[in-house]
């Protein structure tokens, strides 16, 4: 028998809508114990992940994050550089990487993924040089971030609530890009900076994305007449957003955003930062378990 590998699983109890609530009895069930040496522990707090992952990832080689995008970008981010891989249990609202990386959202199913898996390296990008994995953003959709992190409920239902609200308040910012070869100046409703093809839920913001390829895309939204909403609103699920004329696609590998707003989300947590953005990509930096 091959060497039993350690394997860590981080489980955000509050993420989503409590699909994890079952965890360690799943685990029990359906990990395979011949290959896996497993331990388990629940977060207290935001940012208990991250203090986890510094102290234990030496300890073991493989760290699953059990909860949505917030507990994947802790343990994630903690992980880049290290020979310890990243796994995900999809438990949150939106599961952006998780989707992106084809891992089951059936908790019994990607729990039984991670007997027989593949792992690849994938980039990380850095924001004023603090990392993110899947996407960041800004505009509309950080406001939102920041309005649905301090709303009483989350899943997913909450958040097309706060979007919709929102969206009759908001008013589209200026922002200049600067390119190694060119600026740009554009006004648009929200710029997002995705490193993932999609925010979660299968909403496909930069279809073109792929998480090796050494680059980062800038997806820019115009203003649009809201009659536009469903047949942008279908373009995004059905990956065909690039071919709407309010979308502009920068494909790069380093910018320098100038930002009227210092409101921005990183992997969809609330952050804020001057309002001179640099972004550039830490190409393969991150072990991660794929099934794409
Ligand atoms: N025990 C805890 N109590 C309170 N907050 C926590 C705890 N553990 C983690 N958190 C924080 O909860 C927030 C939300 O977690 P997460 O993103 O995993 O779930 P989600 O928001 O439901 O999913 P998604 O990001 O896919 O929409 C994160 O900011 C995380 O730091």
């Amino acid at each position: 028998m091959s060497e039993q590998k350690k394997i860590l699983f981080i489980v955000n109890p509050i993420s989503g809508t409590g699909k994890q609530k079952n965890i360690v009895s799943l685990i029990d069930s359906y990990l395979d114990k011949n290959k896996f040496n497993s331990t388990i522990q629940f977060t207290a707090h935001a940012g208990h992940a991250k203090e986890i992952v510094k102290n234990e990832h030496p300890n073991f080689d493989i760290i699953v994050a059990v909860g949505g995008d917030g507990t994947v970008h802790e343990v994630g981010t903690s992980l880049i550089n290290t020979n310890c891989i990243l796994g995900i249990i999809p438990t949150g609202s939106g599961n952006g990487l998780a989707r992106h990386l084809k891992i089951s959202m059936k908790i019994a199913e990607a729990i039984k993924q991670l007997n027989n898996h593949k792992t690849k390296k994938i980039d990380t990008i850095l924001l004023n040089k603090q990392p993110f994995l899947g996407a960041a953003g800004l505009g509309f959709d950080a406001h939102v971030a920041w309005k649905f992190d301090e709303a009483p409920t989350r899943g997913l239902l909450t958040y097309l609530k706060i979007s919709v609200k929102e969206y009759f308040r908001y008013k589209p910012q200026e922002y200049k890009l600067i390119f190694k070869d060119k600026t740009v100046t554009t006004k648009d409703l929200l710029i997002t900076i995705s490193n993932s093809n999609q925010y979660g839920n299968n909403a496909f913001i930069s279809p073109n994305s792929e998480l090796d390829d050494g680059f980062v895309r800038l997806i820019g939204l115009k203003p649009f007449p809201l009659y536009i909403a469903p047949i942008l609103a279908y373009k995004l699920f059905n990956k065909k957003i690039l071919s709407s004329k309010y979308v502009t696609e920068y494909k790069t590998n380093q910018v320098e955003i100038q930002s009227p707003s210092p409101e921005m989300h990183m992997d969809g947590e609330p952050v804020k930062h001057h309002e001179i953005i640099q972004i550039e990509v830490n190409p393969k930096s991150l072990n991660v378990i794929s099934n794409e």
